[in-house]
């Protein structure tokens, strides 16, 4: 698995899947950025009349719950329904799973839709196993990504799924294994929705990719390498955010492979 992980990144690059993001109003821009920067084609859109068309005409489904109303939750669950007719590969960011009761009943509707892949801060994967004993602070993780390796484990086997852990350390979880990845850089938490670009970026990884979970980890490896090797030329979040954006982009085969801590 672990050697063909830059291939994937080539994969996503010359193939450029078309990506249909439902996501928050506070990282739209940034979202579609990051997949424009990592090779994708992303497409933003929400409207009941065209949503599940546009979920016909993509590559993969990306749905974030950050800044959920009524009117989004039923495009989401409309899109969700079809890639589930479909087959077609989707991603679910339960931003802030565990803070209110509409997120929990949003979440578990979309659950019945069977996600490819969820990731989350760990305070989120533990809202949603139900497991949680720390509640959820917003949309910031209160707890280590290692402490959700059950929660993660139990949501994986009951929605046959599988399930990313983002934090210091990023954990994979589904089918059997369970993949560390070591890279990232604490600034990353001080620059406001990496986590629903990384999110975004599984989503182009999952389009791209048959073997979901290789996808998963080429992604996730990839968002937080870049996020590490961008930290080192960032004098703080502001200028993170546009060096990550450009790392995304002109990555090196030889800067992924020094870099790349997985375990
Ligand atoms: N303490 C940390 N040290 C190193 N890297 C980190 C740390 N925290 C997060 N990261 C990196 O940031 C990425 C985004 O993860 P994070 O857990 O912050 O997402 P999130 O809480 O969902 O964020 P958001 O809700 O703002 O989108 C991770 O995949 C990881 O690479
Ligand atoms: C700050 C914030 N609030 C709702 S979504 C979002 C983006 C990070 O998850
Ligand atoms: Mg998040």
């Amino acid at each position: 698995m672990e050697k063909n992980l830059w291939k994937h990144i080539e994969t996503v690059r010359t193939q450029s899947p078309l990506v249909h993001n439902i996501t928050n109003f506070v990282v739209m821009n940034n979202t579609a950025n990051a997949l424009l920067a990592v090779g994708a084609s992303p497409i933003m859109a929400h409207a009941h009349p065209e949503v599940q068309d546009m979920v016909s005409i993509c590559q993969a489904l990306v749905i974030n719950i950050g800044t959920l109303n009524d009117y989004w939750v039923r495009s989401m669950l409309l899109a969700a329904e079809k890639a589930n007719q479909l087959g077609k590969p989707w991603v679910l960011d339960p931003v802030g799973a565990g803070a209110t009761n509409y997120r929990n009943h949003t979440l578990s509707a979309l659950l019945s839709y069977k996600p490819t892949v969820i990731r989350g801060n760990a305070s989120e994967i533990l809202a949603l196993a139900k497991a949680n004993t720390t509640p959820t602070k917003g949309v910031d993780s209160t707890a280590e990504s290692s402490e959700a390796i059950e929660a993660a484990k139990l949501i994986a086997e009951k929605y046959d799924t599988l399930v990313c852990i983002s934090g210091k350390t990023d954990i994979i979880v589904g089918k059997g294994a369970i993949i560390s990845l070591d890279n990232g850089d604490a600034l990353m938490t001080k620059v406001t929705g990496l986590g629903c670009s990384a999110t975004a970026v599984i989503g182009a990884f999952i389009a791209a990719i048959d073997n979901k979970l290789e996808a998963l980890t080429a992604a996730t490896a990839l968002f937080s390498i870049c996020g590490q090797l961008a930290a080192k030329q960032s004098a703080g979040p502001g200028s993170l955010q546009v060096n990550l954006l450009d790392k995304l982009h002109n990555i090196s085969e030889e800067e992924f492979w020094q870099t790349l801590k997985i375990a």
